[in-house]
């Protein structure tokens, strides 16, 4: 035997040792988990803590001596903690479908792939689906670094009795996909009007003849391009190619390369607890003059910024708006109670959608880069 084939059998034998010891201690974390889960379950507590969570992998990245890089680090504990809600209680997770949709994807790379991951056909049937308690949490795409807010999702806050629990920030990169590699060949390319909008300058300049139509998801646009075959194309995520049997004919084809989306994760009931980074409200204003520079001023008072605002038109109700604003603090604690009070009766209506902790950015296979 040589001296290189004896390390070898050395070093496989303490890696087998280190891996029951690994073994050993997941299995205790898991008895635990589960004895957590037995407390909840005893006090009608939700399962899903993102807040926790993100203290779990922040103290592990620094405790980390490094060798492991972080994203390598956080991809494990993504599995371990999906794993840790699942034994605590099965988790149903509805999504903007059908599978492969950048919503599934997200959703998988943020909640891990212990959960079950359930398609919805609209966004509608994602928010309905919560709201009855049909699934335990849904995932929604919210806004996009080029493009803006998703109106639809804002919309159907207003609908819905649904809460925020996180977010998550996901890279798109879109790729056009075909059963055709000949782009003179594309007549019409399917897709989600926000993925056609975002690569709306790569569309003229490379298939000018093409038509767009658009699609309730990137996934459907690649199942509709699958069915008609030569002539369609789809615009939506490089992974659709093995589940719908098509080429990526042009890859990362968004007009700006830096092409974020933010989703949320969202359940039927409100977050309770420790305290969260930010806070998202729903409200309308009485119709006089100042009185978003009212609500505007008593949140400037209290030292607190606001990281989105944004006004959607109140349907049914000719140029009326609601806002939609995000405020960097967890709202409801204790000490911004008077906050609350002294909010909500400057507006007409205010809803609390949530808070919860600033979400991770992830790239794309599994790994992650905390946002800071
Ligand atoms: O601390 C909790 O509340 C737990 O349920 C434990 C745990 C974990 O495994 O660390 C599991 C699920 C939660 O989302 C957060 C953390």
């Amino acid at each position: 035997m040589s001296a290189s084939t004896q390390r070898l059998t050395e070093i496989r034998t303490q890696i087998d040792d280190l891996d029951e010891q690994l073994l050993g201690l997941l299995n205790r974390r898991a008895s635990l988990s589960r004895e957590v889960g037995q407390l909840k379950s005893d006090s009608l507590d939700i399962v899903f803590k993102p807040f926790r969570e993100k203290e779990v992998l922040n103290r592990l990245n620094a405790l980390s001596p490094g060798i492991l890089p972080e994203d390598h680090l956080r991809a494990i504990y993504r599995e371990i903690l999906s794993s840790s809600r699942r034994l605590q209680q099965p988790q149903t997770v509805a999504y903007l479908g059908p599978e492969g949709t950048f919503t599934h994807l997200a959703g998988l790379e943020y909640l891990g792939r212990s959960m079950d991951f359930s398609p919805c056909p609209t966004l509608h049937d994602v928010f309905l689906t919560v709201a009855s308690r049909k699934a335990d949490l849904g995932v929604i795409p919210l806004e996009n670094s080029l493009q803006g807010s998703v109106g639809q999702s804002l919309d159907l806050f207003l609908q819905y009795n649904v809460y925020i629990h996180a977010e998550l920030f996901s890279r798109i990169s879109h790729a056009l996909l075909a059963t055709n590699a000949d782009l003179a060949s594309v007549r019409t390319v399917y897709s989600h009007p926000q993925a056609l909008a975002q690569c709306s300058g790569w569309l003229r300049t490379n298939v000018p003849q093409a038509v767009v139509v658009p699609t309730e998801s990137t996934a459907a646009a690649a199942a509709q391009a699958e069915r008609e075959g030569k002539g369609s194309a789809a615009i939506g995520h490089p992974r659709l190619v093995e589940r719908y049997g098509l080429k990526a004919v042009a890859l990362d084809i968004q007009d700006l390369p830096d092409n974020w989306t933010r989703f949320l994760v969202i359940g039927p009931t409100p977050t309770v607890g420790s305290s969260r980074d930010k806070t998202s409200l729903l409200f309308t204003t009485p119709d006089r003059p100042g009185a978003l520079a009212a609500i505007l001023n008593l949140l400037a008072d209290q030292g607190l910024n606001l990281t989105k605002l944004e006004s959607r038109p109140l349907k049914g109700e000719k140029w009326k708006y609601v806002f939609f604003m995000d405020v960097e603090c967890d709202l409801s604690q204790e000490q911004y109670e008077n906050t609350i009070k002294h909010l909500t009766s400057l507006c007409h209506t205010m809803r609390v959608l949530g808070s919860y902790p600033t979400g991770p950015h992830l790239y794309g296979a599994g790994i992650t880069q905390e946002s800071s």
